[in-house]
């Protein structure tokens, strides 16, 4: 039986990736048909123009198509990437500037930037999953949509029957580099890892020997041999963002050396230096819109001015391929090991087995099925559990329209020092999130 495959949020600047991959591997993943689906008509229309016309160029037999229309696009559908973004990279710019003006960290996924995304976005996705359920209640679910570990936990709560993938491209980035550190290749290390999305430890790194490659790179950062693994990851080689952020994930190992981070401690382990680098007038989500966006959408319109995509390439990458490397594993039935979020369900033994987590998993038909972790120690597990409490009472804020639970969830957040500041962030992201949280009361 043929596949068809939709992106949820098909005017994404991430959706290049994926629409590569999906053309290179379209045979293997049996998949005639492609729909690009979003709620913004200029952004889905030149990209989906775009597709099709490289598609066609490259002499791909998908049917590629583009909608607004959700119950159209989901009509028959067998696999659902979804990549949403509601009120843009403006939207978090604006979110980004009011915490870094009160001292407080605005990254998307992180800090209360973390928190204001995840109040626009959890409506969105349960709308939009709950048509699923009417639509094409079969299909799969792979969802990439930040803030990941925030909105796994609302998707999970609201639809525990779901066949839903909650995922993130960052552990497998950074398993890249660790891998080309060792002059390895990926797919002979299996990886244990455990926590919450951007918020995780490596406990060991086994090679085709059965070595575990943990000890030598703490022994490698300890004695100053390395002191970061940015050029490890080409990638994100020509984006200083990265290359910061892949030096301080080797600080804060050096700093707490029994487990391998994930590089997005830095937003908690060390907010002084990450606030003391931000620019209130400069953000992240600035730097997208006059970067990735830009040229992007500059691209296709050049194309569909010249009338051909030749010369023009869609790009590939990890985004794209981890995406679809797990659509391949359901497809084949081949039960690789990815690192997906999950009930825990016991995977932590020491840990709230209703909440969601990061592990490795067994991918399948059937779905994920997470490995045993067994217990974590009382740092990580303390680390873990304000921060669980954080997420946990965000989405009771985005699905009850809470204000006091709001505050809650705000205040439970490692990044906020106290209740004032805490309630003015607050305050000022509701105000300009009027058109996109849920109202509160
Ligand atoms: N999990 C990961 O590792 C990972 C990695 C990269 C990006 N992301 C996430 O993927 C998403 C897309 O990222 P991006 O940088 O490409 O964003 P983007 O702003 O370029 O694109 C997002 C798209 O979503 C569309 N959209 C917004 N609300 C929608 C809705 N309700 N239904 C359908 N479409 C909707 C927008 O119109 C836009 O075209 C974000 O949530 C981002 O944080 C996750
Ligand atoms: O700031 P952005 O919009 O450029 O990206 C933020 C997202 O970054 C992560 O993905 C990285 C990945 O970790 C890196 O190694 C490389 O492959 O690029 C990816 C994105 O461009 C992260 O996993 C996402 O959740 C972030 O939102
Ligand atoms: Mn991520």
């Amino acid at each position: 039986m043929a596949n068809k495959f939709v992106i949820i949020g098909g005017g994404s600047t991430q959706s290049p990736s994926i629409l590569e991959v999906l053309r290179q591997r379209s045979a293997d993943l049996d998949m005639n048909q492609l729909v690009l689906y979003d709620i913004d008509e200029e952004r889905v229309s030149l990209l989906g123009q775009y597709t099709k016309m490289y598609y066609k160029e490259t002499g791909s037999p998908v049917h590629v198509s583009y909608t607004t229309n959700l119950e159209e696009a989901l009509q028959d559908a067998n696999f659902l990437f979804m990549q949403i973004r509601p009120g843009l990279n403006k939207q978090r710019a604006i979110d980004e500037k009011i915490c870094i003006r009160n001292g407080v960290i605005g990254q998307e996924t992180c800090g209360l930037g973390g928190f204001s995304f995840a109040m626009r976005v959890i409506p969105d996705i349960i709308a939009i999953i709950k048509k699923v359920k009417q639509i094409c209640p079969d299909a799969w679910i792979l969802n990439y949509t930040n803030p990941e570990a925030i909105l796994s936990e609302a998707i999970y709560r609201e639809f525990p029957e779901a066949k839903v993938i909650c995922i993130c491209d960052m552990p497998i980035s950074i398993e890249g580099a660790i891998a080309q550190y060792f002059h390895k290749d990926l797919k002979d290390i299996t990886f244990k890892y455990f926590g919450m999305n951007h918020f995780g430890w490596w406990t060991s790194m086994i090679d085709e020997n059965g070595q575990d490659l943990l000890p030598q790179l703490r022994e490698d950062v300890q004695s100053g041999k390395i002191d970061t693994l940015a050029q490890w990851n080409d990638e994100t080689l020509d984006d200083q963002y990265w290359i910061d952020t892949y030096k301080r994930m080797i600080t804060i190992f050096k700093r707490f050396p029994e487990y391998f981070p994930n590089c997005y401690l830095q937003y908690y382990l060390m907010p002084d230096v990450m606030m003391a680098e931000s620019d209130v007038n400069f953000t992240r989500g600035d730097w997208v819109m006059q970067g990735r966006e830009k040229r992007i959408f500059t691209e296709c319109r050049r194309v569909l001015k010249a009338g051909t995509a030749k010369g023009s390439s869609l790009n590939s990458g990890v985004h794209g391929n981890y995406i679809v490397d797990i659509a391949n594993a359901i497809i084949h039935n081949t039960r690789e090991r990815f690192t997906v979020n999950q009930k825990n369900n016991g995977a932590i033994s020491n840990f709230d087995p209703d909440a969601v987590v990061e592990v490795p998993a067994y991918i399948g038909s059937m779905g994920a099925e997470t490995i045993s972790i067994g217990k974590i120690p009382t740092f990580h597990k303390g680390l873990m559990e304000l921060q669980k409490a954080y997420e946990k009472r965000t989405v009771d804020a985005a699905l009850s329209g809470s204000y006091q639970v709001a505050l809650e969830a705000v205040v439970l957040n490692k990044t906020i020092p106290d209740y004032h500041v805490g309630k003015k962030v607050l305050d000022e992201l509701y105000e300009a999130n009027k058109q996109y949280w849920p109202e509160l009361h």
